[in-house]
């Protein structure tokens, strides 16, 4: 069933923003759009000419229908025209998070400022906002004028920028999305800040010159609404939205005498549309002052030879892969995941000959120092070892790099890298290892594979031999597993079957 997506907010009779542009963000994700009118706005795309807010009766009404009959998994608030509206929908999302079997999250969008500069507020609403609405904000979704009106903290820096989400948590907000849009720092970047307490995500790319903008805010709320009621984490809702907004600007048309709106262009498809994920060491985490500064973001791994890794056995020892290299396997990874093991260095030496003998990939798991000294094909490596590994000594000593990535935020991440693959998971539940939060599900990995063309690909976790052919048919260029050969019964018929069930 889609996922029910409620947008709280005003009607934009220029069609650009507000209830119109939420419908259309959400159902470009698949989400199902419900609505609840604040207002019926009188603007086009010159500017606003009334607001025309509803009454408590005709809200109440709105949401009355929707309760009883579709409870949202995900509410996104825009426009809330007078206090009496801010106190009431307030008290209404108390009472939904304290009484509903599954509490809907809020994502609030705070448009006290449109931005054609018209307040759209018929009063001084900042204190009702701050003491009954946002300690009900799990996602709140500011540009930086809107962040400035509701922290006080000019965003002069990146500091400033982490001193006002700190501010938002302080106020009871779960999760501070502070979109850049107007910031211009560094000069000709737009740089989108999101963050929850202990952790925070930058994203950034050009600045994309669109005259034709109007509705982005809410167009960006709305998309990180349907992305959370989809179930990604919120950093992919984060990095989707912002995607979705980049895709949108750039062939975003004049439509009256004005600014034109955004465009809706669909889940977004294209690389080129993603923003870069900032990392420490790279020149535009220097720019933001993110640590480590002196960790250098190393790309260009050694490519691939082919784009077809095929079957990949994953197995915790030399004997497993020898007996995968005897069966035709041509991608094996040798994962032994207790550093303590006595004879480590022995067995990725012992690895790394029976590579070379059987002239095929054998990667080595975690133990990237053993592998440069014993002179492996190449390592695999985690997101969390990117933290930490010499990854300057990897590629120096020409191995190759495959990198691990669960979800589309950390697939961009990955990609900063240029590894030499990158692999997707889980993309069903494993029992090998826990990946709770993490299950990615076919459909995500629809996405993954064509956005990341140019790599190598890998579809990892809880793949067996029925799933195979439907994994292999996203286009996936290899398919990897532990259990399917290492638990069947008969280890040389599950590879023989494997191979057979991987041909597209
Ligand atoms: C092909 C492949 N994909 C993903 C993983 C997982 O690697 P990582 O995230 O480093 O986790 P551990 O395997 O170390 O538990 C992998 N090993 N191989
Ligand atoms: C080692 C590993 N890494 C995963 C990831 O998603 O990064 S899933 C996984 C376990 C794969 O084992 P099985 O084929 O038995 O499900
Ligand atoms: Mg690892």
């Amino acid at each position: 069933m889609k996922s029910i997506i409620w947008t709280i907010a005003g009607s934009d009779s220029g069609g650009g923003a507000g209830i119109a542009a939420d419908i259309k963000a959400i159902e470009s994700f698949g989400g199902h759009a419900c609505t609840i009118i604040t207002a019926l706005t009188a603007q086009n795309s010159m500017g606003v000419e009334a607001i025309n807010a509803v009454t408590i009766e005709v809200l109440e009404s709105q949401f009355a229908a929707l309760e009883s009959d579709m409870p949202a998994k995900v509410i996104k608030i825009g426009l809330l025209a007078n206090i009496q509206q801010v106190e009431f929908v307030a008290a209404k999302l108390a009472h939904f998070k304290a009484n509903w079997p599954l509490p809907p999250l809020v994502v609030y969008d705070p448009v006290a400022v449109a931005s054609s500069g018209e307040t759209l507020t018929e009063d001084d609403i900042i204190p009702t906002l701050k003491n009954t609405l946002l300690p009900l904000v799990d996602v709140i979704t500011p540009n930086t004028q809107e962040t400035q009106i509701l922290t006080g903290h000019y965003l002069i820096g990146p500091s400033a920028v982490r001193d006002a989400s700190e501010a938002f948590f302080n106020l009871g907000v779960g999760a501070a999305v502070i979109k850049g849009g107007h910031w211009d720092y560094p000069q000709g970047y737009c740089v989108d800040y999101c963050a929850v307490p202990g952790q925070e995500y930058w994203l950034g790319n050009e600045k994309i010159i669109a005259p034709h903008n109007h509705g982005t805010g809410c167009s960006y709320a709305s998309s990180m609404a349907a992305c959370l009621g989809l179930g990604y984490p919120l950093k992919d809702a984060f990095i989707l939205a912002k995607a979705y907004i980049n895709q949108g600007l750039k062939v975003s048309v004049r439509i009256g005498q004005g600014i034109g709106p955004v465009a809706h262009k669909g889940f977004p498809h294209d690389l080129a549309d993603f923003p870069t994920v900032i990392e420490a060491g790279s020149w535009l985490g220097k720019e933001l002052e993110l640590e480590p500064w002196d960790r250098p973001v190393v790309a260009e791994f050694s490519p691939s030879e082919t784009q077809q890794l095929g079957l990949y056995a994953v197995v915790d020892n030399c004997d497993w892969l020898k007996l995968c290299l005897e069966n035709g396997i041509k991608t094996v990874q040798l994962r032994i995941k207790n550093s303590d093991t006595p004879n480590l260095a022995e067995q990725i030496q012992t690895a790394v000959a029976l590579g070379q003998q059987f002239q095929a990939r054998v990667y080595i798991n975690d133990h990237w120092q053993l592998a440069i000294e014993h002179g492996a094909y190449g390592v695999h490596l985690g997101q969390e070892d990117l933290d930490t590994a010499d990854l300057v000594a990897i590629k120096a000593a020409g191995l190759k790099l495959g990198l691990s990535t669960h979800g589309f935020y950390e697939m961009l991440r990955a990609h900063n890298y240029q590894p030499s693959y990158l692999a997707f998971g889980a993309i069903y539940p494993t029992t090998t290892k826990d990946m709770t939060g993490q299950i990615q599900g076919l459909e995500k990995l629809k996405h993954f594979v064509p956005l990341m063309k140019a790599y190598p690909t890998v579809a990892i976790g809880g793949i067996d031999l029925i799933r195979a052919p439907e994994v292999a048919a996203t286009g996936v260029g290899s398919v990897a597993v532990v259990r399917a050969i290492t638990e069947a019964a008969d280890p040389l018929q599950a590879i023989s079957q494997l191979q057979q069930a991987i041909k597209v």
